[in-house]
This record gives C-alpha cells, sequence and structure tokens, in this order.
C-alpha cells in the first residue's frame, strides 16, 4: 500500500477491477487489493471533494476499468465508484508510483467471468398493426391497476376486458390508422434501447439493455427470458415514464415483481428500479431545450401560451389509491418553468389532462375542455407541451396533433404548435444513462424466491364457473347506455 503524508487527501479503494491487457478486447475482473492513493492528483474529480473534507474517502466497491500498456504498466483508468451516498463516475490516470496495484494482479490470466450489467427498459407497447388494436387492448383492460375493480369482482376482469376491449377497438383503430395503421412505440423504444447502450458505453459502462413492454411484444415475460439467458448478474430497471402511477411504472414494476418472485434467478438478482425521474436536471434541461426551440416557431413567443398536456388517470387513483402522479406532475411542471426562468423565458403557463376513457371521473382539468376556455379567453397563440411520456404515440399524434388542434383552431385560436416528444435527444439519453449509472450501486437482491402469489393453485373448474357467470354480469353492467357509450367512443 502506498504511505500517504499526513494531511494530504487520500483515497482507500477496494473491490473489484476490470481491466484490460495489451489493448485485448476482453475485460478481466479481479479483486484488487485495498489500496490508497493521493485524491487530487490520481483522481481530479475527487480532489474537490477530499480538499474540502480533509479527510480520506472510503469508497465502499467500485466497478473500475483500466487499461495497460505491453510493459503491464497502468496507463489510465475509468472508474464508477459509490461513494457514502452518492456515485461518483470518473477517470483516472495512474502510474505504479501514485497507486499501488499488485503486479501480480496485473498480470493475472483474462477470461475469468465478470459483471454483466443489464438495463431493463419498460414501457407501455401498442399495437403494430390495426389487427392486433382490439387483443392490445384487451391486455390493457385486463391489468388490473388499468380497471381496479373490488377484491370481490376481481373475477369480473377478464370477461370486462373483452367487452370493453370489443367496444373500443373501433375508436382505437381509427386512431391507429390515422398515424400510418399502428403504434410506433415499438420502434421508437428499440432506438432508445440502443442509443442508451452507446450512451452508457462512452461511460464506460458495457450493458445490455432490455425493452420489456405491457401490453403487446416485446411483452415484459420475453424480456425477462432474455435476461436470464444473458446470465445478467446486476439489473438497473428503468420505466420509460418520467412520472410514477400506479397504472403505467407501477403496473410494470408490480408484474415483474410478480414473475420474479417465482424465480430463483431473479430473487438472488441484484436489482435497482428507477421508479421516477422526473426531477433529474437533464431530462428538465432537454424538455426546455426543445420547448424554446419551439417558441422561437412563433411569430411572438412571448405571447404564446405554453400549454402542458399530461395523460390523466381515474381521480381515484389519486384519491384513494395515493398514486403520487399528480403531485409529480405538478413538481415536474414548476422544475421546467424555473428552468425556463432562468433562460429569460417566463411565458404564461397551464396543465391539463388528456385521453380519458369510460365513465369514470378522472383527473382536471381536462386538456379538450381547457383548450375552449383559452380560446374564448382570447388567447391566440398555444404551444403544447406532452408531458407524461418521452416518445411520440397515439396521443401526441393523433389526440394532439390532430384532434385538438381542429378543437383549439375552431375555439379561435390562431398560431398553435406542439413540441416534439424527446425519443433519442442526445442530452436526454444521456441523463438516462448517468442515471442508470447512478442506481447501479444500490441494486440488492429481492427478499425470497418462494412463490407466495395465489394465481399459482386456481382451481380450473372453479375459475370456468366464475368466467361464465362473470361474463353474464359484464354484459348486464355494460349493456346499460351510459357506460356502453363511455367507453365506445373517446369522451372527447
Ligand atoms: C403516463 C402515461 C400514461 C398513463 C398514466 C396512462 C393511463 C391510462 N391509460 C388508459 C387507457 C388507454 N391508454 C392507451 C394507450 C396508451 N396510454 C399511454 C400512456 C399512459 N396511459 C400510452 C403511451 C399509450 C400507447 C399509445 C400508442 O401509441 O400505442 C389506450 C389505447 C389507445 C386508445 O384507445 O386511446 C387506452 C385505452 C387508462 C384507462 C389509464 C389509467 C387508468
Ligand atoms: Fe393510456
Amino acid at each position: 500500500m502506498e504511505a500517504v503524508g499526513s494531511g494530504v487527501p487520500h483515497l482507500k479503494l477496494s473491490g473489484f477491477c476490470h481491466q484490460r491487457i495489451n489493448n485485448s478486447p476482453e475485460w478481466s475482473p479481479h479483486r484488487m487489493r485495498a489500496f490508497t492513493c493521493n485524491a487530487i492528483s490520481s483522481f481530479p474529480y475527487l480532489g474537490e471533494d477530499s480538499q474540502r473534507s480533509k479527510q480520506p474517502l472510503e469508497i465502499v466497491s467500485v466497478s473500475h476499468h483500466a487499461s495497460a500498456d505491453r510493459s503491464g504498466n497502468f496507463t489510465e483508468s475509468s472508474f464508477q465508484a459509490p461513494i457514502k451516498n452518492r456515485h461518483l463516475v470518473g477517470k483516472a490516470f495512474f502510474s505504479n508510483k501514485a497507486c499501488a496495484f499488485d503486479e501480480k494482479i496485473m498480470r493475472m490470466p483474462l477470461g475469468i467471468s465478470q459483471e454483466r450489467v443489464g438495463v431493463l427498459l419498460l414501457n407501455l407497447g401498442g399495437p403494430d398493426t390495426l389487427h392486433d388494436v382490439q387483443p392490445f387492448l384487451f391486455n390493457l383492460f385486463a391489468d388490473p391497476d388499468i380497471i381496479r375493480l373490488p377484491r370481490l369482482f376481481r373475477f369480473l376482469q377478464r370477461p370486462l376486458a373483452q367487452l370493453i376491449s370489443m367496444l373500443r377497438a373501433p375508436k382505437s383503430k381509427e386512431g391507429y390508422a390515422a398515424i400510418g395503421g399502428g403504434s410506433p412505440l415499438r420502434r421508437i423504444t428499440d432506438e432508445q434501447a440502443h442509443a442508451l447502450k452507446i450512451a452508457l458505453e462512452e461511460k464506460n459502462l458495457h450493458a445490455n439493455v432490455y425493452v420489456a413492454m405491457r401490453y403487446w411484444h416485446p411483452y415484459t415475460e420475453d424480456a425477462v427470458r432474455l435476461i436470464k439467458k444473458d446470465n445478467i448478474t446486476k439489473l438497473v430497471i428503468l420505466p420509460l415514464y418520467p412520472q410514477f402511477s400506479i397504472s403505467t411504472s407501477g403496473s410494470s414494476i408490480r408484474l415483474l415483481q410478480s414473475i420474479f418472485r417465482k424465480d430463483a434467478y431473479f430473487a438472488s438478482l441484484p436489482i435497482s428500479i428507477i421508479e421516477s425521474w422526473y426531477q433529474r436536471e437533464g431530462y428538465i434541461k432537454s424538455i426546455a431545450d426543445l420547448m424554446e426551440k419551439e417558441l422561437l416557431g412563433f411569430s411572438k413567443p412571448e405571447e404564446v401560451m405554453i400549454f402542458f398536456s399530461a395523460h390523466g388517470v381515474p381521480l381515484s387513483y389519486v384519491e384513494d389509491a395515493g398514486d403520487p402522479y399528480k403531485d409529480q406532475m405538478e413538481e415536474c411542471i414548476a422544475l421546467i418553468m424555473d428552468e425556463l426562468k432562468s433562460r429569460g423565458i417566463a411565458n404564461d403557463h397551464t396543465l391539463a389532462y388528456q385521453s380519458r376513457v369510460g365513465p369514470v371521473r378522472w383527473l382536471k382539468p381536462y386538456t379538450d375542455e381547457v383548450i375552449v376556455e383559452l380560446g374564448q379567453k382570447g388567447v391566440k397563440s398555444l404551444m403544447v407541451v406532452p408531458v407524461s411520456f418521452v416518445s411520440e404515440h397515439i396521443e401526441t399524434l393523433e389526440e394532439i396533433d390532430m384532434e385538438y388542434k381542429h378543437l383549439a383552431l375552431q375555439s379561435g385560436i390562431e398560431n398553435w404548435g406542439r413540441v416534439p416528444a424527446l425519443g433519442c435527444t442526445s442530452s436526454f439519453i444521456s441523463d438516462l444513462a448517468d442515471a442508470v449509472i447512478e442506481a447501479l450501486p444500490f441494486a440488492s437482491t429481492t427478499s425470497s424466491a418462494k412463490d407466495t402469489s395465489k394465481d399459482a393453485d386456481v382451481d380450473p373448474v372453479q375459475y370456468a364457473i366464475k368466467m361464465f357467470f362473470g361474463s353474464i354480469l359484464a354484459f348486464i353492467l355494460l349493456l346499460s347506455p351510459k357506460l356502453f357509450s363511455a367507453f365506445k367512443n373517446s369522451v372527447i
């Protein structure tokens, strides 16, 4: 171990290092001996921290990539290390003098198994073709996190889903037909996954990125199978919804947890879940960039009303089930507006909720109603910002760009603009990569591999009886004219 002079901020490292000898394409992991080195000269990124505290920095574990030149000397090292409750990423330059790496470690043979990091992106999924619309809707409405029935009536879930999906399909099909005959979600999510993998590599983290859709291909179960096949040793779960809702990230996470409970591999896999990330600076700044650009397209940008439109959820989710979605949405909008103010943009803004379905009360105010009101009040320029989702989908391309635009122009609004979804915007993807890297050290195993779910032991006869009576009851319920029209037509 290197001797460190008293009073000099120094750094103690232990854990695993990954090293590459003579530019070999393979990284191999080796447990490093604890060693200490001068924090300021060896780790410029840590210098500030340690200078402030004048304390040695203790790195609890380190995932460390290093390269060695032909003679085996350390030349450069990139590392990701959790330090106390923070996570640091950086590059450091070593010489054998500055840091006491064991020569034997440097020369150990390659090929020993190494950490295989996986990132699982969660998304909703959408029908690839018009033919897929009804079965996609069935999957959606069969989710107890989308139609929340009292426990006693859970047996009605699937017959109800069958009926509602059939009623809703014609209206949904019209929407998907208007945007090219299917949802673009799969393509965009795949592109985001690819971009994220590259961004992670640029930050020296080699990871496999998987896509798990909740209601259509590639299904969550398919992604889980791939992760197991690839023998991933650490997993970060990243929903592609900035704000958490029981109906979106919550539903996917619940499904994953039920799959993981039944599988010993997943029960012992260290997993880190990023539940929401709407408050991340990189995300806020990326949206603000797109807004600033779109505003410049208006002839009088300062007169434009900024209209945040978020996907709604039924009111009962927030009021009865404690869904944090509304609070997170409002905080997110405040952060975006603060960011714009710091850039000298102080337009009026408003938030409303779109895409309600069915007969229940949804979060208010409703987007369509607010658009009409703004028109009546004499607002002439409107810029819509879709804020609950990060890719283009039916509700941006059809509902906002076609239905709401038409409504706005009819209501007296003359200038219309819509901020594009973030998609693969590089600053945004880079921030997602940072979120993954920051989450990695918090990966921990789930408690037990034992299946505690009751679903496994369903009696088939009892199930058939329930389905039969359930279907009859569902038909009676849904044939009431009010419920029928609420699902059949969009409420706008
Ligand atoms: C944050 C985003 C979303 C929330 C919250 C959400 C809740 C929610 N959605 C429905 C019903 C439908 N959603 C549909 C499609 C759809 N919804 C979202 C996002 C959120 N949903 C996305 C990204 C999509 C996919 C769009 C695509 O391009 O394919 C649909 C189908 C389309 C339609 O018929 O309108 C329905 C129905 C409920 C009931 C709900 C909360 C309980
Ligand atoms: Fe939805």
